[in-house]
């Protein structure tokens, strides 16, 4: 299965935010989206998902164009979208919102108890209301939520966001784990040092278009682009 974005142009209002944005994520890559604040990051990925359609170019699903579909036609084949920020039921205990998540029986798929396996601190957490968790907590449980909709590609949006280096350093080994699954990973990040070590390949957007795509090792060592990107070592 390969997200394959042709020459996107999307806009609010008259203002042109993306100009042409192309881009391919193959299966079971992780790739990174990066770009200073306001490059069109989190743009592009509510056009590829439908929530902001592209007025102009394609988005293709292994090989199928999906880009007038509306929002949830495209999350119901699998393109599952983590936006940032604090977004569950925040009433609902942790295990009543995962299991909201849970989309059918999957054999292949991630079952709650495998999600709660995986991430023993959401099991630890099942039973407290989703509104008292903290950031990396909430982060956590998005992250467990979008498994359970059996996603043939995930789409995490500035996951880092907010979050002390403890739990970057936790969501870390979340990311891992995705790859050793061989989960297709499509991530923005502002913390361009962080996605990078866990990416194949990073594209780099600025003002709505791509500058540069290269090996995620050769995007971690050039100055140029750290220093573009205004990165700090250390992360
Ligand atoms: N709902 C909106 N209405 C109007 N303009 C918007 C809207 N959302 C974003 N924009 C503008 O579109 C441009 C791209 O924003 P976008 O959120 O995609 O950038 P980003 O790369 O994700 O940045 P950040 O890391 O700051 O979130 C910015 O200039 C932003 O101000």
């Amino acid at each position: 299965m390969t997200l394959s974005v042709h020459d996107i142009h999307t806009y609010y209002g008259r203002s042109h935010v993306l100009q042409g944005i192309s881009l391919e994520v193959e299966d079971g890559e992780t790739v990174a989206l990066l770009g200073r604040n306001g490059a069109g990051k989190t743009t592009t990925m509510r056009s590829i998902v439908g929530l902001t359609p592209a007025r102009r170019g394609r988005v293709e699903w292994d090989g199928t164009d999906i880009s007038g579909l509306p929002a949830h036609r495209i999350a119901r084949r699998g393109i599952a979208f983590v936006p940032s920020g604090r977004r569950a039921y925040a009433s609902l205990t942790v295990r009543q919102n995962l299991a909201l998540a849970t989309r059918g029986n999957d054999p292949k798929g991630w079952s709650l108890d495998r999600v709660l396996t995986t991430f023993p601190k959401l099991n630890e957490l099942s039973d407290r209301r989703a509104g008292h968790l903290s950031g990396g907590e909430q982060q956590m449980l998005k992250l467990g939520r979008a498994l359970l909709s059996a996603p043939r590609i995930l789409l995490l949006d500035e996951p880092t966001e907010g979050l002390s280096p403890a739990i970057v350093s936790d969501l870390g080994r979340w990311l891992a784990i995705l790859k050793e699954e061989r989960i297709t990973v499509l991530i923005t990040e502002q913390n361009a040092l962080f996605a990078l070590k866990y990416a194949d390949r990073g594209y780099i957007i600025e003002k709505g278009l791509v500058r540069h795509e290269a090996p995620a090792a050769q995007l971690r060592e050039s100055a140029e682009i750290q220093r573009y990107l205004g990165v700090s070592a250390g992360v």
